[in-house]
């Protein structure tokens, strides 16, 4: 049996003392690609840590019949998620989750928030007892217990101390080097922090710490349900004031919800990048805001799981399992009338309720209306 460490996790025993910093990517979507160019960028120049940078690939084979990870390898580019930038050339893709892992000291998570527990799992026991982690995964899970970010799932399956690294990044953008901001979100060690800043920060991708991980990460996680309200609105032509309306209510929900599930989570935190900036980027360009305006135009007559296969060609939305997790959390805690905004995205994901009852009053929504509320909160 492996051993384990100070946390009670196992750890991987085959530990040689680094030398430098070495950095491995686990994902390798469209965000996780980018994160690779940005990194990649970096470990170059920069002597504290070693040139190559590994990304952890899930597997695939193309409609030409080669293995994506091969593809990755020969051209330098990840064809079938960001197709036509070219990653940098010291990163080098694997398949082998335990290979790509074994002589990391600096662990980025980066995939769909709802693979997280399985690749977890399949890493306890294999990682470096002296690596550091940041998430840049927007969502969380729900568990028995209540809700677990996922910083919290791999500090807790792997034992780690793990960041986060949240923004207003539509990553297509980032791609072709367009500013923008983003905020690690740290617990206790700036130290770890600036490390993390310093890996990620180029000219063109300017990163901030903040010491709030949960605020942060939440900020990252919520926006997604709100992006799926303001789809809605833009399916349903119902004009920019109305989807101002709805990132307020949106925001405020944001607020309440965070700082009832952590009493730490500061107000400022919601004025980083992670905060109004990602949300507003999200209402207004993510992929979310594209498949809900979809979904309202079809009048929910076609699902989520059928619009995201067509439109988004292999990538994910987080914001209907979101809503999905952030219900759930709300239906057991009793604060459903509290978040008329929350809880009536996921009705209208799952064919409760029709689109338009995004700015309705209904029976079967919350006990006042969404837009015009009274203001619940503190
Ligand atoms: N794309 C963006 O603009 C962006 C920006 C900021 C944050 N994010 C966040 O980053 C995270 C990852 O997003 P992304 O855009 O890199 O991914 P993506 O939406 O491109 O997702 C596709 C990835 O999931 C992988 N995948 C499919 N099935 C899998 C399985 N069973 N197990 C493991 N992996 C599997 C695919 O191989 C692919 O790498 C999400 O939480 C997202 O919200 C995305
Ligand atoms: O395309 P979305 O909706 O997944 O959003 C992408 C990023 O989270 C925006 O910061």
């Amino acid at each position: 049996m492996a051993p384990v460490n100070n946390n009670n996790v196992q750890i991987n025993n085959n530990e040689n003392p680094p030398t430098k910093f070495k950095v491995t990517i686990i994902g390798s979507g469209n965000w996780g690609s980018v994160a690779s160019k940005l990194i990649a960028s970096n470990t170059l120049k920069l002597h504290s840590f070693h040139d190559e940078v590994k990304m952890w690939v899930f597997e695939e084979v193309l409609p030409s019949g080669e293995k994506l990870t091969d593809v990755i390898n020969r051209t330098n580019e990840n064809v079938k998620y960001l197709p036509g930038i070219k990653l940098g050339c010291n990163v080098v893709a694997d398949p082998d989750l335990e290979n790509a892992v074994r002589d990391a000291n600096m662990l980025v998570f980066v995939t769909p928030h709802q693979f997280m527990e399985g690749i977890c799992k399949r890493l306890v026991g294999k990682i470096r007892s002296d690596a550091q982690a940041i998430s840049l995964i927007k969502g969380m899970e729900v568990k028995r217990e209540g809700p677990c970010m996922i910083s919290t799932l791999v500090s807790q399956q792997l034992g780690v101390n793990c960041c986060v690294l949240m923004g207003a990044n539509i990553a297509n953008e980032i791609a072709v080097e367009k500013f923008s901001e983003a905020t690690v979100g740290y617990r206790e060690n700036r130290e770890i922090a600036d490390k993390w800043v310093q890996l990620f920060s180029t000219p063109y991708f300017m990163v901030s710490p903040c010491q709030d991980v949960e605020g942060v990460e939440l900020c990252g996680t919520l926006k997604n349900v709100v992006a799926i309200a303001a789809g809605f609105v833009d399916g349903l032509d119902m004009g920019n004031n109305t989807k101002a309306a709805i990132m307020r209510i949106g925001l405020r929900e944001m607020k309440a919800f965070s700082k009832l599930l952590f009493s730490s989570v500061k107000d400022n935190t919601f004025f980083e990048s992670c905060g109004v900036a990602d949300l507003i980027t999200t209402c207004l360009g993510g992929r979310n805001r594209k498949c809900a305006e979809a979904f309202a135009k079809n009048g929910g007559k076609r699902s989520f799981d059928e619009l995201e296969a067509e439109m988004l060609q292999g990538q994910k939305l987080q914001g209907v399992s979101t809503a999905k997790e952030v219900y759930e959390v709300l239906k057991h805690k009793g604060w459903l009338e509290m978040f008329p905004l929350f809880t009536t995205v996921h009705e209208i994901c799952t064919g409760r309720l029709p689109p338009s009852a995004i700015v309705e009053y209904s029976e079967h929504a919350p006990k006042f209306p969404l837009v015009g509320g009274p203001t619940a909160f503190p």
